[in-house]
């Protein structure tokens, strides 16, 4: 049984690399966002902007469980999920977590095109958002390193790269 959760800030590209290397492996795909999107019938930002974080944290962790469940299923989470309730050590007990890391340039340079769909960036200007990356990544790193597998998940920009980010990560997990 395959159970593999992605992690990591957003940007590292949790969604793009899992989709692709799920397919690899032939297992099917879940990113918690669209799942608890689907779910709700309402996007991230909606639910953010209604229900306020903290609301949002406890519907994203209950999702977590329902997907954690699942066999045979690679899980792209949200780049804040392992760093609320007990969320990584849920995910370390019933599967192989994996930290996506990447430098916080690249992920400005990610960032900085993609902040729309992001609630918690959306209104920060260049230079705000290049010292929130790196002070958010600062807090959230005693969580993500909790995670039983670390990658470098800097090369994304092409679909060369992707494939390649792909073998790698198979490699990795012995897969
Ligand atoms: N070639 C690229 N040029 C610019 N931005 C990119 C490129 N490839 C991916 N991105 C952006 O980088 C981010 C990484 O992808 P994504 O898989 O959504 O990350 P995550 O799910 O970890 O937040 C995305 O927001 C995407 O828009
Ligand atoms: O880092 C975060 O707190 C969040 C990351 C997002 O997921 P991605 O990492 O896939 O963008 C999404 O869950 C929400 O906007 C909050
Ligand atoms: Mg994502």
């Amino acid at each position: 049984m395959i159970r593999i959760f992605l992690t990591g800030y957003m940007g590292a590209g949790k969604t793009t690399l899992g989709k692709a290397f799920a397919c690899e492996i032939s297992v099917p795909f879940i990113d918690l966002d669209w799942y608890i999107e689907e779910r709700f019938h309402k996007s991230i930002r909606e639910l953010f902007t209604e229900r306020g974080e903290a609301s949002f944290r406890e519907l994203e962790r209950n999702m977590l469980h329902e997907v954690g469940e699942f066999e045979d299923v690679v899980v792209s989470t949200g780049g804040g999920t392992p760093c609320f309730f007990d969320n990584m050590e849920y995910m370390n007990g019933c599967g192989q977590t994996v930290f996506l890391d990447v430098h916080p340039d690249i992920l400005f340079r990610r960032l900085r095109v993609a902040k729309l769909q992001r609630p918690i960036l959306q209104s920060k200007t260049d230079e705000d958002l290049r010292t929130f990356i790196v002070e958010a990544l600062d807090k959230r790193a005693p969580f993500y390193s909790q995670a039983r597998y670390r990658f470098d998940a800097g090369y994304l920009e092409s679909r060369g790269q992707i494939d390649e980010s792909v073998q790698r990560l198979r490699q990795l997990l012995g897969l």
